[in-house]
Formats: structure tokens, C-alpha cells, sequence
């Protein structure tokens, strides 16, 4: 009822009495009164109720009168009622369900009736209507959103459900999405032979997590944890640092990769681990610079397992989000040290002292930071201040072994409009703490092969700046690398004239432009054998009667956005694909994701 009362009371404080809704509820309260004096008059007049998103169409609003005037002739126009965020406002958005299924309401109170009863809410008048099943609405918002959002864009939602849409039952919709939330950690246990428990229970922690830092107003934590039927929720603490990886994979997976180190890549991990392990006075921050290629990553992981598997805390993060999918369990270093987007020289983390979140920070042996010229010199300031503060230490990044590394040649902080000197000015070098940092260099590029050595050392003197640049700022490529007829032959010819199709996959062609992407895939989709396969996008709306908006099929047909198939898929048996997220196929129709299993070639 209090919910009711909001709803009403909110309507009441934006100015909505006389609003088009309670305007809509007089009409059809004068319809009704007609409608019973015809009746009394044995009058047979049909009497004609329109929805509320029909009334633009049949009425007229004057806004002066806070009055709907009927039209003298109907006219074509789209009525709507704007969306409603069904986790945020779950009243709100039932009372919407409700205007799109009751046309003849006269007042909310109407609303909430149905055959002689009333109920406390409009979300129960949805339900007694057939209109919404038990959680059906979550269950169909947690189906679009594994379709179409990442794992941990669905964890928020989960834990948003949870919290503010009071779902009747949690525990039923963890178990029938849970493998939908564990994606990304069950596609890493793929990788690294971990167990499928492992992944789910790691899922499960980071949702109570969520659980207990959000879920302060009004429900503690420990009415989830009874409602969601989890473990107790010290259980819960207890093994929030505990990543999914088991110590015997990352035993066997450091010693894998510490037997293929070479050169200078086995003196940093073994000064980085000396000092990690022997607990020793000597430098404990650490940069390793090296250019692209040169096995920072290899070392990173090289790093983390060994040490894990010797039961330390370690933290991989990256300065962004895709560089920071390359690492065991990698978060963006936001979110690791809670910076603030954007990062400002007057930003400070919102990590509290005291919170869970510190508390975390503070069993971390190890922070390994790929990207790290990416972070401004008062970014590493606030990690250091924040690190102080959690560990109450004096040493630097509060005694805790610090890794960042990255290649300064590549990007460097993020600065709008800032100049060459600005930019410098920020960077990681002119910290103050700097001078703790030991630094180690990697040269070898390990990404090409020994005929190649020539153009890795020509990348590399074009990053030192050290290549002549022309009057128009152009640098001159060395003449062998510059495509001479057509790209295709020259980089897929031999395997199109062999018909060795398979080692296309160990070559690709990259372009700045999607468009010029597109060009090169559609000539050589039409040079492969075989019959093509054409997919075309849905070009109609579900569920039009929900009130979606209006497009034409036209439209629908030209959006072209890179997280979407094109409209028009073409495919072949032969073909090689790269699928980014899984696409559902429908007849002869391609949405969003989902799963697919086709007979072509993937990568
Ligand atoms: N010791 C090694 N043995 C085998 N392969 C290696 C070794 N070191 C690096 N590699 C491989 O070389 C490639 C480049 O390494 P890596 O991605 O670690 O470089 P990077 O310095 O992180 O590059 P970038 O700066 O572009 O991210 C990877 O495929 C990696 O697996």
C-alpha cells in the first residue's frame, strides 16, 4: 500500500493532478455516467473506452484546461508512455503494465481492483490479471540481458533485481541464471582447467559482495543471504579474496611458463618473486618498460601464478578494460583502487577505510599493473595515499609489492587538450615516486619471426620519434611492407589458389575504417567456393503492443553498429569467422546473442 501511496504522492508533487493521467480517468469516468444513463434510458449506444497510449489519437490535450478534448476527426498519431525502469521503479512500471491492459480506469483505485478484489499494489493487480507471473518480468529482463550484456554488466543487474525488485523468489532465478552470471570465469576455467564449481561459487561471492556493500537502505545484507538462501555471510567475507583458480592449476601453469621465460623476461621474475617472497628490505615497486610485443603480459602471468600458487594475494588490473581481460582475473585498475572517471588531479579514491572494499586491498601481496604509462602521476599519488592509509604504513604504496608496466611509446594519460609538455608533465616519470620504482627492459620483440626483425626495429624507431617525417608529418614506409596490386591476392592468394582455406585463419588484413573492412570481406567472401549463406537482421519489433516505440523497416535495416550483425549476413561453409559474443539464429533471422552452432569455419 505504502508503495501505492508513492506512486499517488509522487504523481501529486511533479504538478500531476490534472495530469493526462488523471485527466484520461475523468474521461472515462464521464463515459461510464453516459454509458449508465443510456442504460437506465434503454438507450443502445456503444460506448468506446481507449487505452491511455490511444488518447492522442482520438483526443486532444489542452494543456490549459488540463482537459482531453475529443478530435472531430481521428488523426495518425503515435501515443506512449514513457519506459519505466523496471528495477528502479517497480511500481511505477506495473502501473504502466497496467494502462497498457485497463482501458476503462477511472481512478489508480480502479486499477488496483480485479473480480470484486483489491489489491495492495499494483505489481499484485498484474498478477492476479495474468499480466505479470510470478518474477516473470526478471526472468525475461535477465533473458535479454544474457543476450545481450556482459557477465558483469549482468551481476549489477542481478544484484539490482535483487535489491529493488523485491523478486518473490531469488534463489529460483540464481539457479536458472547463474551459469548466464559465471560466463566469463567458466570460459577462463576453459582455458586454465579450473573446476565448474569453482567458477559458479566465484560468482556467487562476488554477487553477495555486491550484495553486502549496496544493500544498505533499509534491508541489511543478512535478509539476502536468508532470502537468497546463500551461505552465512561469513562465509561469505571469509573467502571474498579467494579467486576461482585453484593453486594446483596456477602451480602447474607457473611452472609451464617460468620454463619458457627467456633472457632478461627470467631476471625480472625472479627479482620480482625474490622480493615477494624473501621479504627482504630491497626495492619492492617495480616498472617493467618494454614495446609492444615483448612479453610484459608472459611475465605478468608468469608472475601471478607462481605466486598463487604459493598462496599469495595477487592483483592483475590494466589501465582499460580490454587489456585488462588479458590477465588472471585482470580488473580495470578503477575499479581495483576505486579512481574516479574521470581521473582528476583533485580525485580521490571511494574506497572508505574500513569497508570491505579496503579491508580487500589490504590482504593483497602483489598488484600487477599492464598500461601503467596510462595512469597520470596523480593517479599513482592516490593509490599510494589510499594503500598508505589501509595498511596505516609509511612506505611507499603502503609496503605492498607494486609491478605496473607498459611502453610509453604507446599511450600515454589522457589529457583533453593538453600540449606536449602538459602531457609529459603528467606522465608517470615526473611522479614523486618515481625514484622508488626499479626499472627493467624488455627488447625483444617476440612476436616476429627473424626475417621480420628488420621491420619490429623500424616500429620501434618510429616510436623513439627517431624516423624523419616529411613536410606534411608523413614518415615514409619502407618500400617492401606497401601493397603493390591487390591486398587480398598479396595476403590471401596462395590459400585462395590451394584452396587451403584453413591457414587463412594464421593471416589477417587490418584496416583504420569499418567500412573498409567491409569492402575487403565482401570480395573475399565472393572469391571463396561454396553456396552463401544470407542472414538477415529482424526488421520488426517484439511485443509492438508493449507501447514500443515505432520504426520502420527501413530503419531497422540500415542500423549498423559494431556490437550488431549487419543486416544482411552473409556466410559461407568455408568461411572464417570471429564471432564477439554469441548471436541467436532464428529461422532465417540473426539477433543479438545467443548461441549458434553453424557449419562454417570459426575462430
Ligand atoms: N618466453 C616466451 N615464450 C613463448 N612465447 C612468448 C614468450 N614471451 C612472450 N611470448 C609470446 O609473445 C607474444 C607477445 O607477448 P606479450 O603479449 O606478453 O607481449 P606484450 O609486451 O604484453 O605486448 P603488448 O605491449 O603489445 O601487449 C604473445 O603471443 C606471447 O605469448
Amino acid at each position: 500500500m505504502s508503495d501505492i501511496v508513492n506512486v499517488q504522492e509522487d504523481l501529486a508533487d511533479t504538478g500531476i493532478k490534472g495530469s493526462t493521467l488523471e485527466s484520461y480517468f475523468k474521461t472515462n469516468a464521464t463515459k461510464k455516467q453516459k454509458e449508465e444513463a443510456n442504460r437506465l434510458a434503454g438507450k443502445d449506444e456503444e460506448i468506446i473506452y481507449h487505452f491511455y497510449w490511444q488518447m492522442p489519437e482520438h483526443f486532444k490535450w489542452i494543456g490549459r484546461q488540463s482537459e482531453w478534448v475529443e478530435r472531430l476527426r481521428q488523426i495518425n498519431v503515435i501515443g506512449r508512455i514513457h519506459s519505466v525502469n523496471f528495477v528502479a521503479q517497480p511500481e511505477l512500471y506495473h502501473l504502466r503494465m497496467l494502462l497498457y491492459h485497463v482501458n476503462d480506469a477511472t481512478s489508480f483505485d480502479e486499477l488496483l481492483k480485479f473480480n470484486g478484489i483489491r489489491h495492495a499494489t499494483f505489481k499484485q493487480a498484474c498478477l492476479a490479471r495474468g499480466l505479470a507471473y510470478d518474477d516473470q518480468q526478471w526472468i525475461d529482463g535477465l533473458q535479454e540481458s544474457a543476450m545481450s550484456k556482459t557477465p558483469r554488466a549482468m551481476r549489477t543487474l542481478f544484484t539490482q533485481i535483487l535489491i529493488f525488485g523485491s523478486p518473490e523468489n531469488p534463489k529460483r532465478l540464481w539457479e536458472m541464471f547463474k551459469a548466464d552470471l559465471a560466463e566469463d570465469f567458466l570460459l577462463e576455467i576453459g582455458h586454465t582447467g579450473g573446476r565448474v564449481e569453482d567458477a559458479i561459487n566465484h560468482t556467487y561471492r562476488i554477487i553477495a559482495s555486491k550484495l553486502n556493500t549496496e544493500a544498505t537502505e533499509g534491508r541489511d545484507f543478512q535478509y539476502w543471504v536468508n532470502t537468497f538462501g546463500m551461505d552465512n555471510i561469513d562465509f561469505v567475507n571469509n573467502h571474498l579474496n579467494v579467486d576461482m583458480l585453484n593453486n594446483d592449476s596456477s602451480i602447474l601453469e607457473g611452472e609451464r611458463l617460468y620454463g619458457l621465460l627467456k633472457g632478461k623476461q627470467l631476471d625480472i621474475v625472479n627479482t620480482i618473486l625474490d622480493a615477494v617472497t624473501s621479504h627482504n628490505s630491497g626495492p619492492r615497486c617495480f616498472f617493467i618498460d618494454g614495446p609492444g610485443g615483448t612479453g610484459k603480459t608472459f611475465v605478468y602471468k608468469t608472475i601471478y601464478h607462481i605466486l598463487r600458487g604459493r598462496n599469495f594475494n595477487v592483483k592483475c588490473m590494466a589501465f582499460t578494460g580490454i587489456a585488462s581481460i588479458l590477465l588472471p582475473n585482470g580488473r580495470t585498475s578503477h575499479k581495483t583502487f576505486g579512481l574516479s572517471v574521470p581521473l582528476t588531479p583533485e580525485s580521490v579514491s571511494n574506497i572508505k577505510l574500513g569497508s570491505m572494499k579496503a579491508a580487500q586491498l589490504a590482504e593483497v601481496d602483489v598488484f600487477l599493473m599492464d598500461e601503467a604509462p596510462m595512469l597520470p602521476k596523480y593517479g599513482l599519488s592516490t593509490i599510494d595515499q589510499l594503500l598508505r592509509a589501509i595498511g596505516n604504513a609509511k612506505e611507499p604504496f603502503g609496503g605492498k609489492t607494486i609491478v605496473l608496466g607498459g611502453d610509453f611509446r604507446q599511450c600515454l594519460p589522457i589529457q583533453p587538450r593538453a600540449n606536449r609538455s602538459e602531457l609529459l608533465d603528467v606522465s608517470l616519470k615526473k611522479s614523486d615516486l618515481w625514484r622508488h620504482f626499479k626499472i627493467s627492459r624488455l627488447t625483444r620483440n617476440m612476436r616476429v619471426d627473424e626475417e621480420e626483425t628488420d621491420f619490429a626495429e623500424f616500429l620501434l624507431r618510429i616510436g623513439d620519434g627517431e624516423v624523419p617525417l616529411n613536410d606534411m608529418g608523413e614518415i615514409a614506409l619502407p618500400q617492401d611492407v606497401i601493397s603493390k596490386t591487390n591486398i587480398i591476392d598479396e595476403v590471401y592468394g596462395d590459400c585462395l589458389a590451394d584452396k587451403s582455406y584453413e591457414n587463412m585463419k594464421d593471416r589477417a588484413i587490418l584496416a583504420p575504417l569499418n567500412k573498409d573492412v567491409n569492402l575487403i570481406n565482401c570480395e573475399l567472401i565472393d572469391r571463396l567456393p561454396g553456396e552463401e549463406k544470407v542472414y538477415f537482421s529482424f526488421d520488426s519489433i517484439k511485443d509492438m503492443s508493449e507501447g514500443t516505440l515505432q520504426f520502420t523497416t527501413e530503419f531497422l535495416n540500415s542500423i549498423d553498429i559494431a556490437d550488431l550483425p549487419p543486416h544482411k549476413l552473409k556466410l559461407k561453409k568455408t568461411q572464417l569467422s570471429c564471432y564477439l559474443g554469441t548471436w541467436m539464429f532464428q529461422k532465417d533471422s540473426v539477433m543479438g546473442r545467443g548461441s549458434l552452432s553453424l557449419n562454417c569455419v570459426t575462430t
